[in-house]
């Protein structure tokens, strides 16, 4: 692998089974300084084991993984403490106090403040950012599942690492926590300049946070762009809607503009609408695509 200086994440021809079978197949990824980057894949496709390798949680079978400028099988505590980490929710620590538990865990990284860097985070400042203030002295076990996940977030921040990693960050929260969530983490891309890698299901979470997507279906990754991009890259048909007189039409084509060019040339054609391909159907259609080659594999992939 290339010597990197800059790149926060890089990972080449990452390899992992599990009992004989096969789940990384040679995932080739980078994150980039300033970019909030979301793993995306089907259920089982390997994206907590990813993320798992790049933590530094979990040994690979073979590949290069560089994370920070080190490789995570050798990543000291100063190190560690660059990278704030949600995992999928863990239900320890039931008898503390949230905000008794957060202070502890800050005191961890009081070691690793440097000049112009305020670490950890001051914490009742946190708790307000995540909603947990109010919460703030009841016993960890009496949390509903939306604030764990609120003070799972927390704890990801506290040491205002230079590198978050979140699996599956929004599981379980309400529409509005989703919301405050996202905006969290705009604030903390712009104001600390934090890389964001994070997986999730929810595609136009995706859309909303991520400068970039990567797919992995079939042990690789097999999308990698912006969400428009991305969406672009099965060119899939795009709908042309409009009414005559009253009644709706719907059409469907690969060339929306010559279409709709000719059927404005026609005349009395009201509410024009062209919807293209969205980020949810360019992913059904990829991971669908990788999904049959991996039964087939003699099919190909249109891409
Ligand atoms: N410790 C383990 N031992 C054996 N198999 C495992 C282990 N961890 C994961 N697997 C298997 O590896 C595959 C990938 O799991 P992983 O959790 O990485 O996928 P994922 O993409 O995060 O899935 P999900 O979207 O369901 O969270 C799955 O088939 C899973 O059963």
């Amino acid at each position: 692998m290339e010597p990197t200086r800059n790149a926060a994440v890089r990972v080449a021809g990452l390899r992992m089974a599990y009992g004989g079978r096969t789940v990384l197949d040679g995932v080739d990824l980078d994150v980039e300084p300033g970019e909030v980057v979301a793993l995306l894949g089907p259920n089982g496709a390997g994206k907590t084991t990813t993320v798992e390798i790049i933590e530094g949680f979990r040994r690979r079978d073979a590949g290069d993984v560089e994370v920070l400028g080190v490789d995570p099988e050798h990543g000291d505590d100063a190190w560690r403490a660059r990278i704030g980490v949600v995992l999928q929710s863990w239900r320890d620590h039931r008898r503390w106090r949230v905000r008794e538990l957060l202070a502890h865990l800050a005191d961890a990284y009081r070691p690793y403040a440097r000049a112009g860097l305020a670490r950890p985070r001051d914490v009742d400042d946190l708790l307000a950012r995540v909603g947990l203030t109010a919460a703030a002295h009841q016993r960890m076990a009496t949390l509903s599942g939306g604030q764990r996940r609120r003070f799972d977030v927390a704890v990801g921040l506290v040491g205002r690492p230079d590198l978050l990693i979140l699996d599956e960050p929004t599981a379980g929260l309400d529409p509005a926590a989703r919301r405050e969530f996202h905006e969290l983490i705009h604030e903390v891309v712009d104001l600390d300049g934090t890389v964001v890698l994070m997986t999730t299901h929810d595609l136009a979470e995706a859309e909303t946070v991520a400068d970039r997507i990567l797919l992995l279906a079939g042990g690789r990754i097999v999308a990698d762009g912006s969400p428009a991009a991305v969406a672009r890259q099965v060119a899939g048909p795009s709908e042309v809607r409009w009414s005559v007189g009253g009644a709706r039409q719907v059409h469907s084509t690969h060339d929306p503009v010559g279409f709709t060019r000719e059927l404005l040339a026609g005349g009395d054609v009201e509410d024009l609408e062209v919807v293209h391909a969205t980020l949810e159907d360019a992913y059904l259609e990829i991971v669908r695509h990788h999904e049959a080659r991996s039964t087939r594999p003699d099919l190909e992939v249109s891409r």
